[in-house]
Parts: C-alpha cells; structure tokens; sequence
C-alpha cells in the first residue's frame, strides 16, 4: 500500500471492531462463527485471544487482519475501515500494514535468512532501512545467521526469523495464530518475551490467539471467546486466573 494511505498520525485504536459478525454456509448448515462482536484494541498493546475449540478465535484473528470478510459489521485496522475493500488492496493492506507469524513459521525455505525478513518489503516495493533491519535482527538474536536457510535453523529459530519478518515493516499489529504452539516450553517462552519486547521497547500492538495460559499471561489483556461472543476479559492476567476463567467457560480448550 502507498505511504500516502497510512494516516499522517498513527490511530489510537489498532483494531476497532463494531458488530462483527462472521456466518460460514447458508441455510440449515449455516455455522455463526462470530455474532456481534464489538471491540477496542488500543495501540501499544499484547492482545491473547482464547477461548474452547470451535469459539471462533480463528476466525476473529482472520476478520481482525483483513484474511477474512465479516459477514456484516465493520474493522477498522489503524483508522483504516477494511469493509468493501477489494482483495487487491486488502493484499496491499496485509503486506504493508500487518505482520503474521503463524504456528508453522511459513518461511521461504529457498530464501536465506536476511531475504526472507526482507520479503515483505521487496513484496510491497518498500526500500529497505538498513538501520532498522540490523536492529530487529539483533533483537531477535539471528545477528550471524542470516545466510542460512530456514531448513539450517532449528524451530525456535525460525519462528525468530518469521518475528522479524513480521517487525520489518513496523506493521499497525502483528498477528499470531497459536505462534507458540509448535515449540517446547522453554522456545515458546522466549518467542513470547520477544513478541513483550516488541510491544514495550518498540510501541508494537501483537494479537495473538493461544490454548496456552501461560502464554496469554505475557500479555496485557485476555479477550475470552465462546459461542463466536465475547465473554469477558481479563486486564493484566496472570496464568492461574486464565485457566480458572478458561475452566468457567466449559467445552474442549
Ligand atoms: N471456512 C469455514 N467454513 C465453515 N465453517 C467454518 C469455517 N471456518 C470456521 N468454521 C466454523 O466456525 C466456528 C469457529 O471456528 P474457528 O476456527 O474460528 O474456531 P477456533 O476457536 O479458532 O477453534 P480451534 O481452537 O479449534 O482452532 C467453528 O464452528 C468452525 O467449524
């Protein structure tokens, strides 16, 4: 997306969702994935998304990023409203205004290192600022593993490359899906104090949906799904109040 699409003042409100609602199918098999789902998700901010399988936390996260279209209802991502966007600019969007890191790391395993952090901005023909990219590759310790390929580096590694990736074009939120959820204990828990720093040293908004307590008590704020509605949320939570809300709201987490 052209900079002159950005907003001259970045907007308060990463996310701002009024009255979303998401129906998979018609008729009888119709599923309602999301049903008025009404939300702030200030700048700044580590958002975890949980709820039981099936809640529609998925679908909320795809809504959020611009992957998906709600049925009715509006996102705004930044200030920027994504309703009745077409898919080429909300491609556009995606590339230059959201980063993702996913549970499978969805590298380029041809690329090495250093390319495929700089593949978003080479996507959106966006230069590359040489100091900025030194920075996020020293903040995620791949300083002198740049050259390898992904296949070189071990998981934990390349969810670090898919961070910096995701950082590069110093997106208005990153979006995790499960970003934890294909590595040990200890890996997972420095992946989630590298998506904290990126929000307290560098003013990112991270999202991300988890099953993982532990994980969502990384973040500022606990957004609970059940039934595709918000059913609660929970301000600077640690993980044993997580599980406790997550055992309230029933079903199979
Ligand atoms: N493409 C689709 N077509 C039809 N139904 C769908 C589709 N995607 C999701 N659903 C349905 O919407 C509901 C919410 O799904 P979603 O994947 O958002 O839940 P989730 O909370 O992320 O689940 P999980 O924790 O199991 O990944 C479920 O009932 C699911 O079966």
């Amino acid at each position: 997306m052209p900079r002159r699409d950005r907003p001259a003042t970045p907007h308060a409100d990463a996310v701002r969702m009024t009255s979303v609602r998401k129906v998979y199918g018609k008729g009888a098999g119709a599923v309602t994935a999301l049903d008025d789902v009404t939300i702030t998700i200030p700048r700044g901010t580590f958002t975890a998304v949980m709820g039981p399988s099936g809640s529609g936390k998925s679908t909320f996260l795809h809504c959020a990023a611009g992957l998906d279209t709600p049925t009715s209802g509006t996102v705004l991502l930044g200030g920027t409203d994504l309703s009745g966007m077409n898919e080429v600019r909300l491609t556009e969007l995606r590339r230059s205004r959201v980063g993702f890191v996913f549970q499978a790391f969805n590298l380029v395993p041809s690329l090495d290192v250093l390319r495929n952090i700089e593949l978003p901005l080479r996507l959106s023909g966006t230069r590359t600022d040489r100091a900025w990219l030194e920075e996020i590759i020293d903040r995620v310790g791949l300083t002198g593993r740049t050259s390898h390929r992904p296949a070189q580096l071990s998981g934990g590694q390349q969810q670090r490359v898919a961070l910096a990736r995701a950082l590069v074009t110093r997106p208005e939120v990153i979006f995790g899906d499960e970003p934890t959820g294909a590595l040990d204990t200890v890996t997972g828990r420095d992946v989630l104090t590298l998506l904290r720093e990126a929000v307290d040293a560098l003013g990112q908004t991270v999202v991300i949906v988890t099953h993982d307590p532990v994980a969502a008590g990384y973040a500022d704020r606990v957004l609970f799904l059940a039934d595709g509605r918000i059913a609660g949320t929970l301000d600077a939570p640690s993980a044993d109040l997580v599980a406790e809300r997550m055992a309230g709201l029933g079903g199979r987490v």
